[in-house]
Protein backbone atom coordinates (compact mmCIF):
# COMPACT_ATOMS: atom_id res chain seq x y z
CA UNK A 1 0.00 0.00 0.00
CA UNK A 2 1.22 3.22 -1.23
CA UNK A 3 2.15 6.25 1.40
CA UNK A 4 0.42 9.27 0.50
CA UNK A 5 3.77 10.65 -1.05
CA UNK A 6 4.21 7.55 -2.74
CA UNK A 7 0.72 7.73 -4.17
CA UNK A 8 1.21 11.44 -4.60
CA UNK A 9 4.86 10.75 -7.04
CA UNK A 10 2.47 8.05 -8.59
CA UNK A 11 0.43 10.51 -9.45
CA UNK A 12 2.74 12.95 -11.28
CA UNK A 13 2.59 10.82 -15.26
CA UNK A 14 -0.89 11.28 -15.12
CA UNK A 15 -1.21 8.40 -18.49
CA UNK A 16 0.69 6.04 -16.10
CA UNK A 17 -1.60 6.96 -13.55
CA UNK A 18 -4.93 6.17 -14.88
CA UNK A 19 -3.60 2.55 -16.14
CA UNK A 20 -1.82 1.88 -13.35
CA UNK A 21 -3.50 2.92 -9.83
CA UNK A 22 -5.17 -0.13 -8.50
CA UNK A 23 -7.76 1.21 -5.80
CA UNK A 24 -5.80 1.14 -2.09
CA UNK A 25 -6.50 3.03 0.53
CA UNK A 26 -5.09 3.48 3.94
CA UNK A 27 -8.02 2.31 6.13
CA UNK A 28 -7.43 3.70 9.74
CA UNK A 29 -9.70 2.08 12.36
CA UNK A 30 -13.25 3.67 12.03
CA UNK A 31 -12.50 5.12 8.89
CA UNK A 32 -15.35 4.85 6.11
CA UNK A 33 -15.00 1.57 4.08
CA UNK A 34 -15.93 2.55 0.84
CA UNK A 35 -14.75 4.10 -2.29
CA UNK A 36 -10.63 4.32 -2.36
CA UNK A 37 -9.28 6.89 -4.83
CA UNK A 38 -9.93 4.88 -8.09
CA UNK A 39 -8.84 5.81 -11.27
CA UNK A 40 -11.65 6.54 -12.39
CA UNK A 41 -11.70 9.65 -10.54
CA UNK A 42 -9.13 10.41 -12.74
CA UNK A 43 -9.73 12.85 -15.54
CA UNK A 44 -8.10 10.82 -18.33
CA UNK A 45 -9.59 13.27 -21.01
CA UNK A 46 -7.34 11.78 -24.07
CA UNK A 47 -4.29 13.31 -24.47
CA UNK A 48 -1.71 13.31 -21.01
CA UNK A 49 -2.52 15.38 -17.92
CA UNK A 50 -0.29 17.50 -15.89
CA UNK A 51 -0.15 18.40 -12.41
CA UNK A 52 -0.36 21.67 -11.58
CA UNK A 53 1.07 21.95 -8.19
CA UNK A 54 3.18 20.31 -5.48
CA UNK A 55 2.62 16.80 -4.48
CA UNK A 56 0.01 17.46 -2.01
CA UNK A 57 -2.03 18.90 -4.06
CA UNK A 58 -4.35 16.88 -6.52
CA UNK A 59 -5.29 19.33 -9.56
CA UNK A 60 -4.61 18.51 -12.64
CA UNK A 61 -5.20 20.04 -15.99
CA UNK A 62 -6.88 17.95 -18.98
CA UNK A 63 -4.26 18.00 -22.16
CA UNK A 64 -7.25 17.86 -24.44
CA UNK A 65 -7.87 20.96 -25.83
CA UNK A 66 -11.43 19.82 -26.89
CA UNK A 67 -12.27 20.28 -23.37
CA UNK A 68 -10.34 23.50 -22.66
CA UNK A 69 -7.54 23.65 -19.89
CA UNK A 70 -10.06 22.31 -17.06
CA UNK A 71 -9.03 22.19 -13.95
CA UNK A 72 -9.92 19.12 -12.24
CA UNK A 73 -9.26 17.67 -8.84
CA UNK A 74 -8.32 13.84 -8.50
CA UNK A 75 -9.62 12.40 -5.10
CA UNK A 76 -6.17 11.00 -3.80
CA UNK A 77 -6.77 8.97 0.15
CA UNK A 78 -5.81 12.65 1.81
CA UNK A 79 -8.79 14.55 0.17
CA UNK A 80 -11.18 11.69 0.26
CA UNK A 81 -10.77 11.30 3.79
CA UNK A 82 -11.47 14.97 3.91
CA UNK A 83 -14.38 14.93 1.83
CA UNK A 84 -16.02 12.07 4.19
CA UNK A 85 -14.64 13.88 7.77
CA UNK A 86 -17.38 16.73 5.68
CA UNK A 87 -20.42 14.50 5.71
CA UNK A 88 -23.10 14.36 7.89
CA UNK A 89 -23.76 10.82 8.48
CA UNK A 90 -26.42 10.64 11.05
CA UNK A 91 -25.61 7.71 13.66
CA UNK A 92 -28.02 4.97 12.79
CA UNK A 93 -26.18 5.34 8.97
CA UNK A 94 -22.95 4.92 11.08
CA UNK A 95 -23.67 1.66 12.78
CA UNK A 96 -25.66 0.03 10.16
CA UNK A 97 -22.11 0.51 7.99
CA UNK A 98 -20.06 -0.53 10.83
CA UNK A 99 -21.74 -3.64 11.61
CA UNK A 100 -22.19 -4.31 7.43
CA UNK A 101 -18.24 -3.44 7.37
CA UNK A 102 -17.67 -7.12 8.51
CA UNK A 103 -19.39 -9.26 6.11
CA UNK A 104 -19.38 -10.12 2.59
CA UNK A 105 -19.86 -7.64 0.04
CA UNK A 106 -19.30 -4.58 2.29
CA UNK A 107 -17.83 -2.70 -0.27
CA UNK A 108 -21.15 -3.04 -2.41
CA UNK A 109 -22.74 -0.46 -0.03
CA UNK A 110 -22.37 3.13 -1.20
CA UNK A 111 -20.17 5.23 0.44
CA UNK A 112 -21.33 8.26 2.77
CA UNK A 113 -21.02 11.00 0.65
CA UNK A 114 -23.27 9.35 -2.25
CA UNK A 115 -25.97 8.66 0.69
CA UNK A 116 -25.99 12.07 1.50
CA UNK A 117 -25.86 13.07 -2.00
CA UNK A 118 -29.19 10.68 -2.66
CA UNK A 119 -30.86 11.90 0.33
CA UNK A 120 -30.38 15.56 -0.40
CA UNK A 121 -31.82 14.64 -3.91
CA UNK A 122 -35.04 13.18 -2.47
CA UNK A 123 -35.85 16.41 -0.39
CA UNK A 124 -34.86 18.78 -3.05
CA UNK A 125 -37.57 16.62 -5.30
CA UNK A 126 -39.77 16.91 -2.22
CA UNK A 127 -40.20 12.76 -3.06
CA UNK A 128 -43.08 11.27 -1.30
CA UNK A 129 -42.62 7.89 -3.55
CA UNK A 130 -39.08 6.15 -3.78
CA UNK A 131 -38.33 2.90 -5.38
CA UNK A 132 -34.55 1.25 -4.33
CA UNK A 133 -33.27 -1.45 -6.55
CA UNK A 134 -30.56 -3.17 -4.57
CA UNK A 135 -31.23 -2.67 -0.86
CA UNK A 136 -28.04 -4.98 0.20
CA UNK A 137 -27.96 -4.17 4.01
CA UNK A 138 -30.18 -0.91 3.60
CA UNK A 139 -28.00 1.69 3.97
CA UNK A 140 -28.43 3.32 1.18
CA UNK A 141 -32.39 2.59 1.45
CA UNK A 142 -32.24 4.21 5.60
CA UNK A 143 -30.65 6.84 4.13
CA UNK A 144 -33.61 7.82 1.83
CA UNK A 145 -36.34 6.71 3.98
CA UNK A 146 -35.22 8.71 7.10
CA UNK A 147 -35.56 11.98 4.93
CA UNK A 148 -38.94 10.64 3.46
CA UNK A 149 -41.87 12.64 5.22
CA UNK A 150 -44.35 10.24 7.54
CA UNK A 151 -46.50 9.71 4.20
CA UNK A 152 -43.34 8.81 1.89
CA UNK A 153 -43.14 5.08 0.83
CA UNK A 154 -40.03 3.32 -0.42
CA UNK A 155 -40.19 0.22 -2.00
CA UNK A 156 -37.29 -1.68 -1.43
CA UNK A 157 -36.33 -4.64 -4.02
CA UNK A 158 -33.77 -7.28 -3.01
CA UNK A 159 -33.51 -10.93 -3.43
CA UNK A 160 -31.39 -11.88 -0.49
CA UNK A 161 -33.12 -12.79 2.35
CA UNK A 162 -30.27 -12.91 5.17
CA UNK A 163 -29.31 -9.10 4.20
CA UNK A 164 -33.13 -7.77 4.05
CA UNK A 165 -32.80 -9.16 7.95
CA UNK A 166 -30.47 -6.60 8.69
CA UNK A 167 -31.73 -3.87 6.70
CA UNK A 168 -35.23 -4.42 8.20
CA UNK A 169 -33.87 -4.27 11.85
CA UNK A 170 -32.68 -1.01 11.28
CA UNK A 171 -35.58 0.05 9.50
CA UNK A 172 -36.80 -0.69 13.23
CA UNK A 173 -34.41 1.09 14.86
CA UNK A 174 -34.12 4.05 13.08
CA UNK A 175 -38.18 4.26 13.51
CA UNK A 176 -39.32 4.02 9.61
CA UNK A 177 -40.72 0.75 9.30
CA UNK A 178 -43.73 2.09 7.89
CA UNK A 179 -42.43 3.88 5.42
CA UNK A 180 -40.43 0.99 3.57
CA UNK A 181 -42.28 -1.82 1.36
CA UNK A 182 -39.72 -4.37 1.30
CA UNK A 183 -40.21 -6.55 -2.05
CA UNK A 184 -38.19 -10.25 -1.74
CA UNK A 185 -37.96 -11.09 -4.91
CA UNK A 186 -35.85 -10.52 -8.35
CA UNK A 187 -35.98 -6.82 -8.96
CA UNK A 188 -37.54 -7.00 -12.43
CA UNK A 189 -40.65 -9.03 -11.42
CA UNK A 190 -41.40 -6.51 -8.39
CA UNK A 191 -41.00 -3.66 -10.42
CA UNK A 192 -43.41 -5.38 -12.93
CA UNK A 193 -45.92 -6.09 -10.76
CA UNK A 194 -46.14 -2.21 -9.87
CA UNK A 195 -46.77 -1.55 -13.26
CA UNK A 196 -49.38 -4.43 -13.50
CA UNK A 197 -50.61 -2.47 -10.19
CA UNK A 198 -51.41 0.54 -11.97
CA UNK A 199 -48.53 2.24 -10.50
CA UNK A 200 -46.73 3.61 -13.30
CA UNK A 201 -46.13 7.25 -13.45
CA UNK A 202 -46.62 7.75 -9.69
CA UNK A 203 -42.85 7.63 -8.23
CA UNK A 204 -40.75 10.38 -7.71
CA UNK A 205 -37.41 8.94 -6.92
CA UNK A 206 -35.84 5.53 -8.07
CA UNK A 207 -32.21 4.26 -7.20
CA UNK A 208 -30.68 1.32 -9.21
CA UNK A 209 -27.98 -0.38 -7.47
CA UNK A 210 -28.38 -4.21 -7.95
CA UNK A 211 -27.26 -6.55 -11.10
CA UNK A 212 -25.24 -4.65 -13.48
CA UNK A 213 -26.13 -6.74 -16.68
CA UNK A 214 -29.49 -5.98 -15.83
CA UNK A 215 -29.42 -1.97 -15.88
CA UNK A 216 -31.28 -1.99 -19.05
CA UNK A 217 -34.22 -3.96 -17.89
CA UNK A 218 -34.25 -2.07 -14.47
CA UNK A 219 -34.31 1.50 -16.50
CA UNK A 220 -37.09 1.06 -18.81
CA UNK A 221 -39.16 -0.39 -16.28
CA UNK A 222 -38.28 2.63 -14.13
CA UNK A 223 -39.45 4.98 -16.57
CA UNK A 224 -42.41 4.18 -16.76
CA UNK A 225 -43.00 3.89 -12.93
CA UNK A 226 -41.68 7.22 -12.26
CA UNK A 227 -43.25 10.84 -13.26
CA UNK A 228 -42.45 13.36 -15.21
CA UNK A 229 -39.51 15.43 -13.51
CA UNK A 230 -38.88 12.56 -11.72
CA UNK A 231 -35.21 11.06 -10.95
CA UNK A 232 -33.66 7.65 -11.58
CA UNK A 233 -30.28 7.81 -10.47
CA UNK A 234 -28.05 4.91 -11.38
CA UNK A 235 -24.89 3.83 -9.72
CA UNK A 236 -21.79 2.19 -10.46
CA UNK A 237 -22.07 4.11 -13.63
CA UNK A 238 -17.84 4.54 -13.94
CA UNK A 239 -17.40 0.83 -12.86
CA UNK A 240 -13.71 1.34 -11.18
CA UNK A 241 -12.79 3.04 -13.97
CA UNK A 242 -12.95 0.03 -16.31
CA UNK A 243 -15.81 1.94 -18.72
CA UNK A 244 -13.14 3.90 -20.02
CA UNK A 245 -10.57 1.62 -20.29
CA UNK A 246 -11.19 -0.24 -24.05
CA UNK A 247 -9.24 -3.10 -23.33
CA UNK A 248 -11.69 -3.90 -20.48
CA UNK A 249 -14.45 -6.08 -22.09
CA UNK A 250 -15.44 -8.28 -19.79
CA UNK A 251 -19.76 -8.83 -19.91
CA UNK A 252 -20.33 -6.42 -16.63
CA UNK A 253 -18.08 -3.64 -17.82
CA UNK A 254 -19.64 -3.95 -21.52
CA UNK A 255 -23.08 -3.64 -20.14
CA UNK A 256 -22.15 -0.80 -17.96
CA UNK A 257 -20.37 0.88 -20.84
CA UNK A 258 -23.28 -0.02 -23.42
CA UNK A 259 -25.90 1.41 -20.89
CA UNK A 260 -23.80 4.72 -20.65
CA UNK A 261 -24.03 5.31 -24.19
CA UNK A 262 -27.91 4.34 -24.52
CA UNK A 263 -28.62 7.11 -21.67
CA UNK A 264 -26.41 9.62 -23.21
CA UNK A 265 -28.39 9.31 -26.76
CA UNK A 266 -32.15 8.96 -25.01
CA UNK A 267 -34.66 12.27 -25.51
CA UNK A 268 -36.83 10.89 -22.81
CA UNK A 269 -34.67 11.98 -19.67
CA UNK A 270 -32.06 14.67 -19.31
CA UNK A 271 -28.82 13.15 -17.46
CA UNK A 272 -25.78 13.91 -15.63
CA UNK A 273 -23.08 11.74 -14.50
CA UNK A 274 -21.51 12.78 -11.01
CA UNK A 275 -17.94 11.70 -10.42
CA UNK A 276 -18.66 10.40 -7.17
CA UNK A 277 -17.91 7.29 -5.21
CA UNK A 278 -17.93 4.70 -8.38
CA UNK A 279 -20.27 6.94 -10.28
CA UNK A 280 -23.71 8.18 -10.30
CA UNK A 281 -26.07 9.14 -13.18
CA UNK A 282 -28.86 11.33 -11.70
CA UNK A 283 -31.57 11.09 -15.52
CA UNK A 284 -34.69 13.00 -15.16
CA UNK A 285 -37.44 11.84 -17.04
CA UNK A 286 -38.69 15.18 -19.59
CA UNK A 287 -42.53 14.97 -20.81
CA UNK A 288 -42.83 13.55 -24.13
CA UNK A 289 -43.37 16.43 -26.79
C1 LIG B 1 -24.51 -3.08 -4.65
S1 LIG B 1 -25.57 -3.96 -3.59
C2 LIG B 1 -26.68 -2.73 -3.02
C3 LIG B 1 -26.05 -1.82 -2.00
C4 LIG B 1 -27.03 -0.92 -1.33
N1 LIG B 1 -27.62 0.02 -2.26
C5 LIG B 1 -26.35 -0.18 -0.19
O1 LIG B 1 -26.01 0.97 -0.34
O2 LIG B 1 -26.12 -0.82 0.84
C6 LIG B 1 -26.53 -4.88 -4.73
C7 LIG B 1 -27.65 -5.68 -4.13
O3 LIG B 1 -28.53 -6.03 -5.19
C8 LIG B 1 -29.03 -7.32 -4.94
N2 LIG B 1 -29.45 -7.88 -6.22
C9 LIG B 1 -28.66 -8.26 -7.25
N3 LIG B 1 -29.41 -8.70 -8.26
C10 LIG B 1 -30.71 -8.58 -7.88
C11 LIG B 1 -31.94 -8.88 -8.50
N4 LIG B 1 -31.99 -9.38 -9.73
N5 LIG B 1 -33.07 -8.63 -7.81
C12 LIG B 1 -33.03 -8.11 -6.56
N6 LIG B 1 -31.87 -7.81 -5.92
C13 LIG B 1 -30.72 -8.04 -6.57
C14 LIG B 1 -27.88 -8.07 -4.30
O4 LIG B 1 -28.37 -9.16 -3.55
C15 LIG B 1 -27.22 -6.99 -3.47
O5 LIG B 1 -27.66 -7.04 -2.14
Amino acid sequence: MPSLAQFNSMAKPLPLLCRSLKPSISRSPGSHPKIPPSPSLLPCLGRPLRSLSNDAAPVVVAGNDKYGKKQVVSVTPQLYDFILSNVREPPILRELREETAAMRGSQMQVSPDQAQLLAMLVQILGAQRCIEVGVYTGYSSLAIALVLPESGRLVACERDAKCLEIAKKYYERAGVSHKVDVKHALAVDSLKALILNGEACSYDFAFVDAEKRMYNEYFELLLQLVRVGGLIVIDNVLWHGKVADPQVNDPKTISIRNFNKKILEDERISICMVPIGDGMTICRKRAQG
